[in-house]
C-alpha cells in the first residue's frame, strides 16, 4: 500500500484505484461475559486499528487476501445461480479463520441487496472485487479483532457497491452509505451467526466509538452520564497482552454459558458496575476491576500468567483486569501518576515475557 490516508477516500493512488478503510479495536473495562447473558457491560474503543483495502476486479470474482492470517479464498460470482449459493452460505461450514470476514461480505451483500431498489438485478449489484485487510491489534487475544476485520470489510464492500451503483445504475438517485448503527448492526449478525451467543458490544463499540454501555445487549447513548465518561477520560490504562489464546471467543462464550454458577457470578458482576457508575476516584476504580477479574476467574478463563499480570498491576498500577473473552490474550492495568511506578510496572511485565504491551488512546469516530 502505497498511500498512508486511511480515511475511507476513492482513488486512494492512481495505479491502484482502491478504496482505503480502517476501523478501532476495542477493550473491556467490565462486564464481558455476563453481557451476553443481559448484564451491564462498559467498553471503550482504542486507536490500535485494522485497515482495508478493495479495487474492482475484470474477473467474476470475489478475492479475499487475509494479511494476519496468511489465507486467500476466492468465490466465484459468474452466474446468478452461484451468487444466490453465496448468499445463502452457511458461514460455520467454513473451518478457516477466513469465515469472520467471508461472512461480512455476504451479511453485507444480503443487508445492500434486502435495501436496493427491487428493479436492480443482483448481477449487477455485486460487482466483482479483492479485498485486502492488515490489522495493527493482535488478532484473537480479546482486543476485538473479529469485530474490527468484520466492521471494515462492511464498510469496504458498502461503499464499493454504493459508488459503483451510484455510478451505473441510478444516476439520478444520491446514494446515501450505511449509517454507523446499519453497520453495527451487519457486525453484530455475523458475530452471532459465528459465535452462536454474542452480544452487541464489541460490534457496537468498534462502530460507535468513545466509551459504552451496553445493557439487555442494547446500546442507549444516554445510559452513561457525562460525569462518569469525563472521569474515564482521565483514567489511563496500559494493555498487556499476556499469552496466545488457546480457545476462540466462540468457544469461550459456549464454555462459559454451560457453567452452573454463572448467574450467581454475573449479578455480582452487575452489582459492581452500579457502583463504578457513581464513582469518580481512581483507587475505587481499580478496586472494582481486581473484583471483576476474580469474579471471572471463579468462570475459569483466567489463567497463571494473566493473575500474574493481575498482581503486578495491583502492585505497581491501581488495579487491573483480564479483557475480552479470556483464555490468555489480554489484560489492561489501571496506570497511577507516578511515571517511576509505571516503569517499574513495564520492567516486572517484561521480566515475565509478556508478548506485548500497549500505551493505546480511547478513539472516536470522527
Ligand atoms: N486481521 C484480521 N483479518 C482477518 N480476520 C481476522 C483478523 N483479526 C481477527 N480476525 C478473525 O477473528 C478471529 C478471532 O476472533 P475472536 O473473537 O476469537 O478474537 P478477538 O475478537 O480478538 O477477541 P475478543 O472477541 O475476546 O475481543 C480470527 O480467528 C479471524 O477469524
Ligand atoms: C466475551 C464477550 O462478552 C466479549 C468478547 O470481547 C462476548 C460477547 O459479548 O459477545
Ligand atoms: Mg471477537
Amino acid at each position: 500500500m502505497k498511500n498512508n490516508d486511511f480515511n475511507g477516500n476513492y482513488d486512494c493512488n492512481s495505479d491502484c484505484n482502491c478504496i482505503l478503510e480502517q476501523s478501532p479495536s476495542k477493550i473491556i473495562l467490565f462486564g464481558e461475559h455476563a453481557v451476553v447473558d443481559g448484564y451491564p457491560a462498559i467498553s471503550m474503543a482504542i486507536d490500535l486499528k485494522t485497515h482495508g483495502t478493495i479495487k474492482k476486479l475484470e474477473s467474476k470474482k470475489i478475492k479475499v487476501n487475509l494479511e494476519d492470517l496468511n489465507e486467500e479464498i476466492e468465490i466465484n460470482i459468474e452466474t446468478e445461480e452461484e451468487i444466490r449459493n453465496f448468499l445463502s452460505l452457511d458461514i460455520n461450514t467454513i473451518d478457516k479463520n477466513v469465515k469472520y470476514v467471508v461472512c461480512a461480505i455476504k451479511n453485507t451483500l444480503n443487508y445492500l441487496n434486502e435495501n436496493t431498489n427491487p428493479d436492480v438485478n443482483i448481477n449487477d449489484l455485486i460487482v466483482p472485487f479483492e479485498l485486502t485487510l492488515h490489522s495493527e491489534t493482535p488478532v484473537s487475544c480479546g482486543l476485538g479483532s473479529s469485530a474490527s476485520a468484520v466492521l471494515t470489510t462492511i464498510k469496504l464492500v458498502s461503499k464499493l457497491l454504493g459508488s459503483e451503483l451510484l455510478v451505473r445504475l441510478l444516476p439520478s438517485e444520491d446514494f446515501t452509505s450505511l449509517s454507523n448503527l446499519e453497520m453495527a448492526e451487519i457486525a453484530y449478525s455475523v458475530e452471532k451467526e459465528i459465535q452462536g451467543r454474542a452480544s452487541i458490544t464489541d460490534t457496537y463499540t468498534v462502530s460507535m466509538g468513545g466509551i459504552l454501555e451496553i445493557t439487555n445487549n442494547e446500546y442507549d447513548p444516554n445510559n452513561l452520564n457525562n460525569k462518569f465518561v469525563e472521569f474515564i477520560k482521565t483514567c489511563n490504562f496500559l494493555i498487556v497482552y499476556v499469552e496466545e489464546r488457546s480457545r476462540k471467543t466462540a468457544e469461550l462464550v459456549q464454555e462459559v454459558g454451560n457453567n452452573s454458577k454463572k448467574d450467581e457470578i454475573f449479578s455480582k458482576i452487575g452489582e459492581i458496575i452500579l457502583k463504578l457508575k457513581t464513582c469518580n476516584d481512581k483507587v475505587e476504580f481499580g478496586n472494582l476491576m481486581v473484583q471483576n477479574h476474580n469474579l471471572l476467574k471463579e468462570l475459569n478463563i483466567s489463567t497463571e500468567k494473566i493473575d500474574q499480570v493481575i498482581e503486578l498491576g495491583s502492585k505497581y498500577g491501581l488495579g487491573a483486569k483480564l479483557t475480552g473473552a479470556g483464555g490468555g490474550g489480554c489484560a489492561i492495568i489501571l496506570l497511577d501518576d507516578d511515571s517511576l511506578h509505571k516503569k517499574e510496572l513495564i520492567d516486572n511485565l517484561k521480566k515475565i515475557s509478556v508478548k506485548g504491551i500497549f500505551e493505546c488512546k480511547m478513539y472516536l469516530e470522527s
